[in-house]
């Protein structure tokens, strides 16, 4: 792991516990993680991390092969998170039951020259199956969804839960966390910035230009970026994945940034689950935000999921031409998903 990498994580895991010492007090209640896609390349640090938060009491892991051997490994770990392994289709219904949160991390990832919608034909059939599994066996729990194309496993879960009479739309997250950590790096570097200070919403959708950050309302503001140099924290931002999937030359795509960021968005949702006010991140959910049925903006986190969708602020009008080109792309992958989910 690189050394931020358990930097972050090491914050993480003593943000929990400050936070677990206070909601220990007030009894906080026991929860039940499960991450489906477990023993895959964001499956296992995601693993990994997700016992080390103080907040989880119970963490299942499932996956079509390779889940036992992550769950024996992870349940080492002192920490109180009792883990448990499932392996293949007829274990997931055990690997769900009682979940208060399901992070769906299945599917394949990207090669160079890839774009995420060519996952869609191979993740799309997996992300319906496991929805479908959810809708039966854990009907209430929030979903995190980060199998890709975002911008259409989201909608393709959203008719699935629809079709199974279970649909919430407070329930259901794309998760767009990654996003946000990379606009918050790359910006701290170039306005030269405390990195943990930082703060950038990211909205629109998870895929190239449909990435669309907010620099104008980054915090601690700076005056020290031209135009330029927001265009090209903006286009390093939307092309941050594709970046990993070249440097990593056919092994995949991001994996531990992505663990990292899955498991900020996760300790938020438990957060905003057991009651801890003013939870707000970035998240691609059902929204009235824009025209567009499905966008991320800033949501606010609280007891049933999500307690407040928040509107995209002042933009730059550079951010608002961002915003309009954005939605013809975006739209088409929200139509994609909703069709495959009605014609299969
Ligand atoms: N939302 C984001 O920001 C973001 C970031 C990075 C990657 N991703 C996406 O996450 C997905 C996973 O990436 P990865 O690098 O971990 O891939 P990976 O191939 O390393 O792991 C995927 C895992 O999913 C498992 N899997 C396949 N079908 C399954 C099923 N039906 N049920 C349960 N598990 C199943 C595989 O066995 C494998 O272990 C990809 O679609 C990738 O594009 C999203
Ligand atoms: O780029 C990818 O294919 C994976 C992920 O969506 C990312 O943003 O890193």
């Amino acid at each position: 792991m690189r050394p931020s990498l358990l930097r972050s994580a090491s914050q993480l895991l003593r943000r929990s516990r400050r936070d677990y010492s206070s909601a220990a007090a007030a009894s906080q209640p026991e929860r039940k993680v499960a991450i489906l896609g477990a023993a895959g390349g964001i499956g296992q640090p995601l693993a990994l991390l997700m016992k080390l938060n103080p907040l989880v009491s119970s963490l299942s892991l499932y996956d079509i092969a390779g889940t036992p051997g992550v769950a024996a490994d992870v349940s080492h770990i002192n920490s109180p998170a009792l883990v448990k392994g499932f392996v293949g289709e007829e274990q997931l219904g055990e690997a769900l039951e009682g979940s208060d949160i399901v992070i769906i991390p299945a599917g394949v990832p990207r090669k160079p020259g890839m774009t995420r919608d060519d996952l869609f034909n191979i993740n799309a059939g997996i992300v319906k199956g496991l929805c479908t599994a959810i809708s039966k066996y854990c009907p209430n729990a929030l979903i995190n969804m980060i199998s890709n194309p975002v911008n259409s496993t989201v909608p393709i879960a959203a008719e699935v839960f629809k079709k199974a009479g279970t649909y919430d739309e407070k329930k259901l997250f794309g998760v767009t966390t990654l996003d946000v950590v990379r606009a918050k790096t790359f910006y701290a570097g170039k306005a030269n910035v405390p990195v943990t200070e930082v703060n950038v919403p990211v909205v629109g959708g998870h895929a190239g230009i449909t990435i669309l950050p907010l620099f104008s309302q980054a915090t601690p503001a700076s005056n020290a970026l031209s135009h330029e140099d927001i265009k090209a924290l903006t286009k390093r931002t939307q092309d941050g994945g594709t970046e990993v999937v070249e440097a990593k030359a056919g092994k995949g795509s991001a994996t531990l940034s992505m663990a990292y960021a899955g498991a900020v968005f996760a300790d938020a949702c438990l957060k905003g689950l057991n009651g801890v006010p003013d939870v707000v991140e970035c998240s691609f959910v059902q929204s009235t935000v824009t025209e567009l049925p499905f966008f991320a903006s800033k949501v606010r986190l609280g007891k049933n999921g999500v307690e407040e969708v928040l509107g995209l602020g002042q933009l730059s009008n550079f951010e608002k031409e961002g915003l309009e080109n954005l939605k013809g792309e975006l739209k088409s992958s929200i139509e994609k998903g909703i069709q495959f989910a009605h014609a299969n």
